[in-house]
Formats: C-alpha cells, sequence, structure tokens
C-alpha cells in the first residue's frame, strides 16, 4: 500500500533523492547545491543509531538516538523509510519532510537504495539521483582520506557498494552521475535540477 502525502500536502514538490555507495561523493554535491540554492532546498536531518564522528551535531547533521527508541518510532509509524546500514539504523522520519514542506522549500533527501525502494512506495514521487564512483579502487581511496572510518566499517561499505552499484544501473533513477572530476559532475547535477526538479528554462539564444 502507498503512503499517501497527497491530503497531507496537496502541493507538495518532488523532493530530490540522492543515493550512492558510501564515499561516492553525495554530501559533497548536496552541498554544494545547497550552497548554490540556499532558498530552494532543505535537506531532511535523517535519525541514526550510530555514534556521532567529530565534529557532527545532533539535530544539524543528524538526529542521534537509542536503538531501542528508534525501534519504537519505526514501530509507530513514525518513518517514512528506514534501512540499516553498517549495522547501524537509519531514517527518515514524516516530521522531518514535513518541517521542510512547512518552509515551502524542496526536500532534499540523502538515502541508502532500501531508503530509496520504500520512498518510491508512497505519494511523494521523488526525483531520484545516483552517484556512482569512477571506480571501486577510487571509492577506497576516498574514503581512506576521509579518515572517519575503522578497517571493518571501510571493508563493510566497500562490500555493500558493489551490490549497491548494480542498483544504480537499474531503471529506479532520473539521473545517474559518474563522479570523477567533481566540477564535471556538479555541472551535470546541476543543469539537471534547473532543468527538471526546478523547471528552470534557459535560453540557449
Ligand atoms: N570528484 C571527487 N574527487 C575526489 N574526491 C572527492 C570527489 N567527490 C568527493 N570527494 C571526496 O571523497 C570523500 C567522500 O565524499 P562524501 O563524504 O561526499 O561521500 P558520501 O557519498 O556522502 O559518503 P557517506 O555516504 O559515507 O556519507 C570526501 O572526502 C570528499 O571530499
Amino acid at each position: 500500500m502507498q503512503t499517501d502525502f497527497s491530503t497531507m500536502h496537496p502541493k507538495l514538490p518532488r523532493p530530490l533523492v540522492f543515493c550512492g555507495p558510501s564515499g561516492s561523493g553525495k554530501s559533497t554535491l548536496v552541498k554544494r547545491l545547497m550552497d548554490d540554492f540556499p532558498e530552494k532546498f532543505g535537506f531532511t536531518v535523517s535519525h541514526t543509531t550510530r555514534s556521532p564522528r567529530p565534529g557532527e551535531k545532533h539535530g544539524q547533521h543528524y538526529y542521534f538516538i537509542d536503538e531501542s527508541d528508534m525501534k519504537t518510532a519505526i514501530a509507530n509509524g513514525d518513518f517514512i523509510e528506514h534501512a540499516v546500514f553498517s549495522g547501524n539504523i537509519y531514517g527518515t522520519s514524516f516530521r522531518a519532510v514535513e518541517d521542510i514542506a512547512k518552509q515551502g522549500k524542496i526536500v532534499l533527501m540523502d538515502i541508502d537504495m532500501q531508503g530509496v525502494k520504500q520512498i518510491k512506495q508512497t505519494t511523494l514521487n521523488p526525483w531520484c539521483v545516483f552517484i556512482h564512483p569512477p571506480s571501486l579502487p577510487e571509492l577506497k581511496e576516498r574514503l581512506l582520506k576521509r579518515k572517519t572510518e575503522s578497517e571493518e566499517s571501510l571493508a563493510r561499505r566497500l562490500a555493500k557498494a558493489r551490490e549497491e552499484i548494480k542498483f544504480g544501473l537499474t531503471p529506479n533513477f532520473d539521473k545517474t552521475l559518474v563522479n570523477d572530476d567533481l566540477d564535471k559532475a556538479y555541472k551535470e547535477l546541476k543543469k539537471f535540477v534547473e532543468e527538471n526538479v526546478l523547471e528552470i528554462r534557459i535560453p540557449t539564444v
């Protein structure tokens, strides 16, 4: 059964959803988009049971929540989508989407493949963008350089990446990008966003 948002927010614009393996560059591209269009987009703050990384703030980067509270909230139907990744639960609450809709902004989300499958079951009708890394060795290199993962968490992310890359090749996506050169990838993303998500028609003459 579809979760019906149409009565809750009849004019809710189509959200913009990003998916791709850990390290493919989702956060980097989303940040550039938010910097270019601060008035247009609002990023949903996800809940997670994982521990905060240095510098991450509750309510800004994530809502950090313990596992039993998260499970209770999921059972209560408070989440649009949720997924288990690297042993932690992540999810987007209905509340997080409503908060952005109330500001008149387009909802921007970064979710994994399980989340994409779930959100496609709602009436939100999202634009879905998949970010591919140039290669698996390059993905590993970037995660190593980011210095945020333990050896175990790095291995889990890389193991999952193969499956995710395959999912990125399915027709679930309105746009797929290869994040090789960051400026080039961002330019392509921005064009897609302007012409589709924001429907800005740029005259060619
Ligand atoms: N085109 C690029 N070339 C080189 N490095 C890049 C490029 N895009 C992103 N990076 C770097 O790769 C690392 C991973 O990027 P980022 O954190 O944006 O990935 P992510 O997909 O959001 O990962 P996660 O899902 O784990 O949050 C970062 O250190 C980022 O600065």
